[in-house]
């Protein structure tokens, strides 16, 4: 077992207010891990952690010699400024950013892979449509290829099966499932409690602090998940900085 992705005593919140506590542990390598909890459990909070969009507030997400460019991102489509003037082509060669830079000009090997991103995705054809008249399965389609063209090491997925249609969810979680075979290190957050089940063999349990981790069938249980339910609604969205954030 080698490890990925570590948690260290780490704190993250907004405005130094906490939405995750003090959380340890540590990610498998190859590892396909649901993280799931109630809203406003820290699920999009960890995740923004762990691509360092957010600093952590005390202790620190450790990558283990990764570099973060190997990090790929899927944020919650609702987080996506769909209005922003960008085709699905170009959109989906901004996965190549890391391996050709910001300012290269797209050869034919690359056009190449944009193609086959596309296709594999089910969107050939619809490279020239602006992003803002795509449905939202579309969209989510367009990002995945983008995650494609990416090919990194650790992948993480905000909510990536939500307020899709079920055939788009299958096709999508056929790649994540391709992501997994090849060795790659998988986090999602899911709301889906019987996917999750069925498909991820590790899941972390969330209410602004580790409620479980583990194998699905000892962290899914009744009495796991009602603690959460009771720690998230007993969370007092006002409550003062944390200790640690404040030293
Ligand atoms: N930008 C922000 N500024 C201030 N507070 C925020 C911000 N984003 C999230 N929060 C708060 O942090 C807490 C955790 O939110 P987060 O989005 O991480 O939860 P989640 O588990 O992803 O929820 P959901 O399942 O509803 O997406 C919530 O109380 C939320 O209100």
């Amino acid at each position: 077992m080698i490890p990925q992705l570590a948690f260290r005593d780490l704190t993250l919140g907004y405005d130094r207010h906490p939405a995750i506590h003090h959380l340890d542990g540590t990610v498998e390598r190859g590892a396909l891990l649901a993280v799931v909890g109630p809203n406003g459990a820290g699920k999009s909070t960890l995740f923004k952690g762990i691509v360092g969009l957010l600093r952590p507030l005390s202790g620190r997400v450790d990558l283990c010699g990764l570099d973060r460019r190997e990090v790929a991102y899927l944020p919650q489509v609702a987080d996506i400024d769909r209005s922003f003037p960008v085709s699905v082509y170009d959109l989906v060669a901004m996965g190549l950013w890391r391996s050709i830079g910001l300012f290269a000009g797209l050869g034919a090997q690359e056009r190449h892979r944009i193609h086959h991103a596309l296709e594999a995705v089910g969107l050939t054809g619809f490279e020239r449509r602006p992003i803002g008249n795509l449905s939202g399965g579309q969209l989510q389609r367009v990002l995945f290829a983008r995650l494609l063209l990416q090919d990194a090491r650790v992948i993480v997925l905000d909510e990536p099966f939500n307020a899709i249609d079920a055939k788009t969810a299958a096709d999508l979680f056929a790649l994540v499932r391709r992501w997994h075979g090849e060795g790659r290190t998988i986090l999602a957050a899911l709301h889906d409690l019987e996917m999750v089940r069925t498909s991820f063999p590790e899941v972390l349990l969330l209410a602004r602090e580790k409620v479980a981790w583990g194998p699905a069938e000892d962290v899914l249980t009744p009495a796991n998940l009602q603690k959460a339910r009771r720690m998230c609604e007993a969370f007092d969205e006002d409550a003062s900085e944390c200790r640690v954030a404040a030293e």
